[in-house]
């Protein structure tokens, strides 16, 4: 027993003190919000002839906001359950011979918004794990069918004959080789030996020579080609031209699949179907790992990292994926936009890993590729029936046995192009079941959550890996526009599934158990914040103008059970973001941008999913820009606001600001004449709140006049509007 203990590839600890704290406050709150309610049921029936003013609609509103908004904070518990945290041991895994082989697939869609550059540093980083080579697979997938994509690629090769044997000579942990080079310093072994610098200046040019190479090629390239028509092109990367001493490397494929505007392309999840297939007819191994193009490798490691839970015999049977969070290199300390999403990546996902795993995040995992078609496969072999599901090719209907390996690598002759084409084509899946029950899922654009839940509703578990060295490393929006833009996707993605035939409430339970359906529900349904925040920023604010208390006196015990909710909301999630490492400033910023995303990006993401739903509007996926701007990068980094963004983002968020000032001002002066303080604190200490949380607007509102505050022509708008509203309210208010 000992020795086999002592042997475990991995260990699972439970968070046995966060687990208590989070438990203890989920009953206190939750406490606090029963009195809230017994409070409203109370007042509804039993309202005194006083507090009869009330009007019935502002309150109903109120107390529905509050429904609403408890209903989510409750599914959100679910996280705090069980939080646990995971320990692996690579250096138990078996020797390099029986290791599993590993297809990677890297997704990209636009040469524009997605520099090549930085997508061949991905290949690259990936090409460069600490994996055997001869059992790595790389695949790009280019949804752009971009000539200067494939071009990329061949120089990637080129260079990858350099940097592949300095890094495992040097054991470079950092293998992505642009941010390895701009690193100032680095933490590895031979950092200080003349040698290791010597080589390192050679590699360098090697390296800027082959950015340059790109850059030439871009700019004299010909007018691109339609990126919504093109035939299918699968092309294995080698040169036998070699400068340098054959050195083994994994191999290389670049794949881009048909597409014609009549026919659906299901967006990443079809890039990852084809990537499915044609890898299945070319290697198919048994695992795959997903990247992003702007998701490198910074640690070469994960490869073996993941092996210790798929090859871990009590776990692995029913494990589907390892996921890796996703962290980011250029996320500042305090984050303004909460662009890293801290609190996904930390405290939700160790907390659904403590219930059967987190949900599949896009990018940054280690998929058994059985999962993704077993349910037909352990049915039978009937040949028409595969066909049927999986679609005419034969060599990949040959390909769900696990363990067959085909041959055709080597031959790598017309035959096989011929049929990785075929798989590659864009009526290929017509009639069968990909997307439907097999592969990546197509019903939603958030194609990652939805894949990961159906895998869970199906039996399959799946494990959070959180070493102190961040895995991968992405490139976070870090500007106001592509956040909210990349906020509105989310929105409109996971509400669609909150209101799908798998709505995770109905669908979840009898499948899995209620908290992990819980978890799942939670992400379908914060976008409904929306709701209750658009309720919050107006309602109590026009009451106050009324004068009409919505809330309990402050002489009134209820009083306190609402400063309790308040505190006790605000100081979790303060605790939450210190011990996953962040600062107040940091709390601070989530705290506004939640306001934020809410009253826009997430209100557009439920119509827009809504609007789907009947048929209004079709499925949409806008690429983020991965583009590095330093001015941008500059005005983030010093927790400025760029409010160069879409007027849709900023009137919403301006024009409640002004109520709020407004409302506040005309409401504060009454309460001052009339001395009904006690009646009408909280509404105005709710407005104050809003104002003081939102003081970068107004600071980039008025005082600021560099190229990132808020333009001139909607400035005057704003303050035209003010008037109006306040003048309006004022004559208002002398009426009542
Ligand atoms: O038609 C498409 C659209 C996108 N992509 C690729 O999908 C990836 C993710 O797109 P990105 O613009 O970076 O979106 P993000 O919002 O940053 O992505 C997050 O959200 C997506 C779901 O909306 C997940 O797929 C991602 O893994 C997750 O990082 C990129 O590599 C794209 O090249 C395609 O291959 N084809
Ligand atoms: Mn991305």
């Amino acid at each position: 027993m000992e020795s086999q203990e002592t042997l475990a590839l991995n260990i699972c600890h439970v968070r046995k003190l966060r687990l208590i704290i989070n438990r203890l406050h989920t009953l206190l709150h939750l406490t606090a919000l029963l009195f809230l309610f017994y409070y409203r049921v109370c007042f509804f029936f039993f309202q005194d002839q006083e507090t009869k003013r009330s009007p019935f609609l502002s309150w109903i509103l109120v107390f529905a906001s509050e429904i609403l908004l408890s209903f989510i904070w409750i599914l959100g518990q679910a996280y705090r359950w069980r939080p646990v945290s995971r320990t692996v041991f690579p250096e138990r895994l078996p020797e390099d011979e029986k290791l599993p082989a590993i297809d990677v697939f890297i997704c990209t869609t636009d040469p524009v918004k997605e520099p090549t550059v930085g997508v061949m540093n991905t290949v690259l980083s990936a090409m460069a794990l600490d994996y055997p080579p001869h059992k790595l697979h790389v695949y790009l997938s280019d949804d752009g069918g971009s000539d200067l994509t494939l071009l990329g690629m061949k120089e990637a090769w080129k260079f990858a004959r350099w940097w592949l044997p300095f890094c495992r000579k040097y054991r470079v942990k950092c293998r992505c080789p642009k941010a390895f080079f701009s690193a100032l310093e680095t933490d590895d072994d031979f950092a200080r030996s003349s040698l290791f610098m010597k080589e390192k200046q050679k590699i360098k040019e090697k390296y800027e020579a082959f950015v340059e190479e790109i850059i030439r090629a871009r700019e004299n390239r010909a007018p691109s080609n339609d990126v919504r028509d093109h035939p299918s092109v699968v092309e294995v990367i080698q040169d036998n031209t070699s400068e340098v001493e054959q050195v083994e490397l994994p191999h290389l494929v670049y794949v881009s699949r048909e597409k014609k505007p009549s026919r659906p392309h299901h967006f990443k999840a079809g890039a990852l179907n084809v990537l499915h297939r044609v890898s299945g007819v070319m290697s198919n191994s048994p695992y795959i790992h997903v990247l992003d193009c702007d998701m490198f490798c910074n640690d070469p490691s994960s490869a073996r990292q993941a092996m210790c839970f798929h090859l871990d015999s009590k776990i692995s049977p029913s494990l589907a994926f390892v996921q890796f969070p996703q962290k980011f290199h250029n996320a500042s300390r305090n984050d303004l936009y909460d662009s890293q999403m801290r609190s996904l990546f930390t405290i939700q996902w160790q907390g659904m890993d403590g219930l059967n795993g987190p949900v599949m995040s896009g990018t940054g995992f280690y998929i058994k590729r059985a999962s993704l078609c077993r349910k037909f496969t352990d049915k039978g072999t009937n040949l028409m029936e595969l066909r049927q599901c999986f679609g005419s090719s034969n060599e990949f209907i040959k390909s769900l046995n696990q363990n067959y390996i085909p041959s055709i690598m080597e031959s790598s002759g017309h035959a096989l192009l011929q049929e990785t084409r075929l798989v590659a084509s864009c009526n290929y899946e017509i009639g069968t079941k990909w997307g439907q029950e097999v592969g990546f899922l197509y019903d939603s654009v958030v194609e990652d959550y939805l894949t990961g839940f159906i895998l869970h509703c199906n039996g399959w578990n799946s494990v959070f890996c959180e070493p102190s060295r961040p895995q991968f490393l992405g490139t976070a929006a870090t500007n106001l526009n592509d956040v909210l833009i990349q906020g509105s996707r989310w929105s409109s993605g996971l509400f669609e599934n909150g209101i799908s035939k798998y709505l995770p409430l109905i669908y979840g339970p009898p499948r899995m158990s209620l908290l992990q359906s819980m978890c799942f529900a939670e992400l379908t349904y914060y976008p409904l914040y929306c709701l209750p925040l658009w309720c919050f920023a107006t309602i109590p604010q026009l009451a106050l103008i009324h004068g009409t208390p919505l809330y309990p006196k402050v002489s009134d015990p209820y009083f306190l059970v609402l400063v309790f909710i308040f505190v006790s909301a605000l100081t979790k999630h303060l605790v939450e973001v210190l011990i996953s490492g962040g600062t107040v400033h940091q709390w601070i910023n989530e705290e506004r941008i939640w306001m934020i995303k809410s009253v826009t990006c997430h209100l557009y993401g439920c119509l827009d999913a809504v609007m789907k739903k009947f048929g209004i509007r079709e499925a949409n996926f806008l690429p983020t820009n991965k583009v590095e701007d330093d001015e941008q990068t500059g005005l983030y980094q010093k927790d400025k606001f760029d409010f160069r963004a879409s007027n849709i983002f900023l009137v919403p968020m301006l024009a409640l600001l002004t109520l709020n000032i407004c409302c506040f001002t005309v409401g504060a002066y009454r309460v001052v004449s009339v001395g009904n303080w006690d009646n009408m604190l909280i509404q105005l200490m709710l407005s104050t709140y809003i104002i003081v949380l939102n003081y970068p607007v107004l600071v980039g509102l008025i005082f600021r006049r560099d190229k990132g505050s808020i333009s001139f022509s909607v400035a005057l708008v704003f303050a035209v509007l003010t008037t109006l509203v306040g003048l309006a309210f004022c004559s208002l208010s002398r009426n009542v």
